[in-house]
């Protein structure tokens, strides 16, 4: 009789061994990214000391076109290489405006306190984590239940920082913020954008006909609204913010139930994904402002942002007259908003954002001018622009 032999090798052996290689490369490459960074701070010193302005878009379609040609010879494609250097480009800038920041306004003796919406995993818990990293060496995080106790702890000295969403790719600009903004007397220090990647969540397993009830934030539900529509038996349930109702479904551990949140919130909840990508919008981000009782000053090596909040008179073509203001004095408007003003029915608030440093001469002339257009003006902030507009290589 034959004796069939069994190889003791098991098949999955080689794959380990070359999930070992892979894992040993990965980490000679993190070593290379932060030797980079490094580097990018010695040429952020370099450029503090020599007052040029941080970014170089010609040096960094320089530098993606040679790695491009130096790919073709590897079999590496141009468009991974743009991606991939675009995003250590976008790093290498943030962390060198970052630095001289830091060196302009004197960081706090103490970890900052930063608050922000919701118990732990919630976007903006995320979005605070993410400034907190480039601009803090440590954080004390406060969540709030709600954006009016988020102001409330930086007014009152509670908090050091107030981290906001502002606006969403989806559903837009988030009107509960902007009417804060009227009233407070905290300014804008920051910005910066994340993307909101909108999973359903559930405690178990279960399937999404057997769901009767998601719970999340109002907002989740207005970017998925075209998922929610394909389960018209499920009954929406809103919660103060997607960690209170991913809390609410770990601790009803049923099958019945979902929350609408974030992978990495769920994860902080012992919850498991259902379903990814829910946004109407394929590109689903969210920009948070970040505000403190003092505003600060904005190095003119960077790029700048200022926020400014003003209502005109009623008289036809005020606000056009107001924005002409901008447009002679060579501003551009990045984003305009209008939001009711309390207690003055059909008068509005404008919002404007505006490309520029506060201390510029163009900006002070503009301001000067405008105060005598509007009846009310008022600098919500001036802080150092995050959105890193990627450069393109010349193919
Ligand atoms: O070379 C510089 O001037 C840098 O600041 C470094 C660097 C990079 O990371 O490569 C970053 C920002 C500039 O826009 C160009 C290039």
């Amino acid at each position: 009789m034959d004796i069939l032999q069994v190889s003791p090798m098991n098949p999955e052996n080689p794959l380990l061994a070359l999930r070992d290689k892979i894992s040993a490369v990965d980490e000679k490459l993190l070593a290379l990214l932060s030797e980079r960074r490094t580097l990018a701070v010695e040429v952020a010193q370099a450029k503090l000391a020599t007052h040029r302005p941080i970014r170089d878009v010609e040096r960094e379609r320089a530098l993606l076109e040679n790695l491009i040609s130096l790919g073709k010879k590897h079999q590496l494609d141009a468009h991974y290489i743009t991606r991939l250097f675009q995003l250590v480009i976008e790093d290498s800038v943030l962390t060198q405006q970052a630095l001289l920041q830091k060196n302009l306004n004197h960081p706090h003796a103490h970890a900052p306190r930063i608050a922000f919406l919701g118990p732990k995993g919630s976007y903006s818990h995320l979005a605070a984590r993410k400034y907190a990293t480039r601009h803090f060496d440590s954080m004390v995080e406060i969540g709030c239940l709600k954006f009016h106790d988020i102001i409330h702890q930086v007014e009152s000295g509670q908090a050091d920082y107030a981290v906001m969403p502002i606006e969403n790719t989806s559903s837009g600009s988030i009107n509960d913020v902007y009417d804060l903004l009227q009233q407070t007397t905290l300014s804008i220090v920051g910005e910066l954008t994340i993307p909101i990647e909108h999973c359903v969540l559930v405690n178990g397993s279960t399937d999404l006909q057997q769901i009767e009830t998601v719970y999340s934030h109002p907002q989740p539900f207005q970017q998925c609204s075209q998922f929610i529509n394909r389960f018209p038996q499920w009954k929406i349930e809103y919660t103060e913010s997607t960690a209170a109702a991913m809390e609410k479904v770990a601790a009803m551990n049923s099958p019945k139930v979902a929350a609408l949140g974030s992978e990495a919130g769920g994860e902080l909840y012992g919850l498991q994904v259902l379903e990814r990508n829910l946004a109407n919008q394929q590109q689903n981000h969210t920009r948070f402002i970040v505000l403190a009782r003092k505003a600060i000053e904005v190095s003119g090596q960077v790029p700048a942002k200022t926020t400014l909040i003003m209502a005109t008179g009623q008289q036809a073509g005020a606000l056009v007259e107001a924005l002409m203001v901008l447009r002679n004095h060579g501003l551009i408007m990045s984003k305009l908003e209008n939001r009711p003003i309390n207690g003055n029915p059909w008068e509005e608030m404008f919002y404007i954002d505006v490309q520029g440093n506060l201390q510029s001469e163009n900006m002070q002339l503009a301001l000067a001018e405008l105060s005598g257009l509007t009846r009310s003006l008022k600098v919500l902030g001036c802080y150092p622009g995050e959105n890193v507009v990627p450069v393109e290589p010349r193919l």
